[in-house]
């Protein structure tokens, strides 16, 4: 569906309604959606800044309200209905003046920095990480350094990413800041929308150059084969849009090479560390499907025509890699629901809340696609944006493995159940200390330390009486931190496996943005 005035006005006036109704999260979407739909230089634009600039003045977002009147008025707003905007505009100047809140503007990203030196090639992780291979765990991560709770290791930036297709109206396709779903559309397509026009331009300098005409049927494919398509835009782009010289340089280096082999951290040889993950053979995929896809963007069919072998097989491979390396990149909904708690005194049968993140993308990150899974994970990742923050969560001795948690973990998963699945997905019987000795899940766990019981119990009533504010979440996190790097000695227990929940549940408060919409 390409760009249409009438299904954007008619989109409006669903919004309208729900803006009615002062549900202000359905009707920023359909305003989000009706301008993706609005054709350029119309008013219809316009209008539906306007809009969204209402809703921004209702919720006391006046900043946002600003940019979206001079938005409306850039974008063809009629001068007859001028008079409304103008009047908005001055309360909004007024109200800004006048408004005291305190502004919790911390920039997410600022509260994470390496806790040690950095690698001096890979900068973005700790200098005391190095990569090992072995038989039992082919390559994995272990420190030349003991760490402790709360020390980050690395911040990683996807290599390429696509945003989820339901999410496209309130994540930025570029660098997936929500900016409270205050996007700017796609000038040519229907399914994409940034935060700033720096963002449009950066995406439009690589794979949505090649994308844009087609997004609307590529976006119903699988998300693997997005992804394997997407990285041979981003991949094209590096390339200068030449295939050959793409097919060239794969050929010139087919040693196996990992981030911590190649020489430098540009995009050609980060390319190569994503080609080099680890592969499901088994998966297959027919050259046809590939060649039927080629047929749908005219750069695709014109480099089919003279590379449909190379392409095919580029493809294949992705999707391979995909399958056992792609991380999903998790988000905080907009929509107000946040923790909702559960019956704290059922403890030690259940924990006090539920974490609330969702998956709003997917990403393929050369550095974390060589941790190894464990059960019972030592490291955790969050998400800032599309990046990982890759955090330690138990003591790890000097010499010991890093091992993440690939979605199947002991305190809420049986032993057989979590076998089956890694096998089935990632084709390995794991070993892990909670599988060799059959650690019970957590609702049957031992508590290990009354005291410590109790400390968590508290932590938990905490947890559902503070109002999210950053610093106060962060502050509380330390404080869980420094509680399990003492006794750690007692995991697995009930208290030790709630204080590191409530862990991560602080450290997920402190990123969640401010203010939702009802
Ligand atoms: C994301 S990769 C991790 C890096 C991988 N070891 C490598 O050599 O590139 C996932 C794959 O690593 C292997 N793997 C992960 N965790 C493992 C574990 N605990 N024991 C053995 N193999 C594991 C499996 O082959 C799995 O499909």
């Amino acid at each position: 569906m390409s760009k249409l005035n009438a299904k954007s006005v008619s989109l409006r006036r669903e919004g309208n309604e729900f803006f009615n109704q002062k549900c202000y999260y359905n009707a920023m979407l359909k305003y989000n959606e009706s301008l993706c739909l609005a054709e350029l230089d119309s008013e219809t634009l316009g209008l539906a800044y306007a809009n969204r600039s209402d809703i921004y003045f209702e919720m006391k977002l006046y900043n946002h309200c600003l940019k979206n009147i001079n938005l409306a008025k850039q974008n063809k707003y009629p001068e007859l209905n001028a008079v409304v905007l103008n009047e908005r505009e001055e309360k909004c100047l007024n109200a800004l003046k006048q408004d005291k809140r305190e502004n919790d503007c911390t920039d997410a990203q600022q509260l994470f920095k390496l806790s040690y030196a950095q690698n001096k090639n890979i900068t973005f992780v700790i200098d005391c990480l190095e990569m090992k291979n072995d038989s039992t765990y082919g390559r994995h991560i272990v420190t030349n350094k003991s760490l402790k709770v709360g020390d980050v290791v690395a911040i990683e930036e996807p290599f390429c990413k696509i945003v989820r297709d339901e999410y496209v109206q309130q994540i930025c396709s570029w660098c997936f800041k929500s900016n409270m779903m205050d996007l700017i559309p796609c000038r040519s397509c229907t399914k994409a929308m940034f935060c700033s026009a720096d963002c449009e331009t950066k995406a439009c300098q690589t794979f949505h150059k090649y994308e844009c005409p087609v997004m609307e049927i590529t976006s119903k494919l699988s998300k693997n084969l997005q992804m394997a398509l997407r990285t041979l835009y981003v991949v094209l782009a590096i390339f200068d849009d030449s295939i050959h010289d793409l097919q060239k340089y794969i050929l010139n280096h087919p040693e196996i090479c990992t981030i911590f082999d190649v020489k430098g951290l540009d995009e050609r040889s980060k390319f190569l560390a994503i080609n080099s993950l680890i592969a499901n053979d088994k998966i297959d995929i027919r050259k046809e499907v590939l060649e039927e896809i080629s047929q749908w963007s005219s750069k695709l069919k014109e480099i089919w025509s003279t590379h449909g072998d190379f392409i095919a097989q580029f493809l294949h491979r992705q999707i391979q890699v995909a399958t056992v390396n792609y991380h999903e990149i998790y988000s905080w909904p907009l929509k107000k629901g946040g923790f909702f708690d559960k019956d704290i005194d059922k403890l030690p049968d259940a924990f006090a809340y539920q974490r609330v993140t969702v998956s709003a993308g997917n990403g393929s990150y050369p550095f974390c696609s060589l941790l190894n899974h464990s059960c019972a994970p030592n490291v955790g990742k969050i998400f800032v944006n599309d990046k990982i923050v890759l955090i330690v969560q138990r003591p790890i001795e000097k010499g010991a493995q890093l091992f993440d948690n690939y979605g199947y973990h002991f305190t809420n998963m049986s032993k057989d159940c979590r076998q089956k699945e890694l096998l089935k997905q990632y084709k390995f019987l794991c070993n892990c200390d909670a599988c060799k000795h059959n650690w019970p899940i957590l609702t049957n766990l031992k508590i290990a330390n009354k005291l410590n019981l109790n400390k968590a119990k508290k932590v938990c009533r905490e947890l559902k009486m503070l109002e999210v504010n950053r610093k106060k979440a962060m502050s509380k996190y330390k404080e869980l931190c420094d509680i399990v790097n003492k006794n750690h000695k007692n995991f697995p227990s009930v208290e030790m496996c709630s204080i590191m929940e409530s862990m991560a549940a602080y450290l997920e408060m402190s990123l969640k943005p401010s203010l939702q919409f009802v």
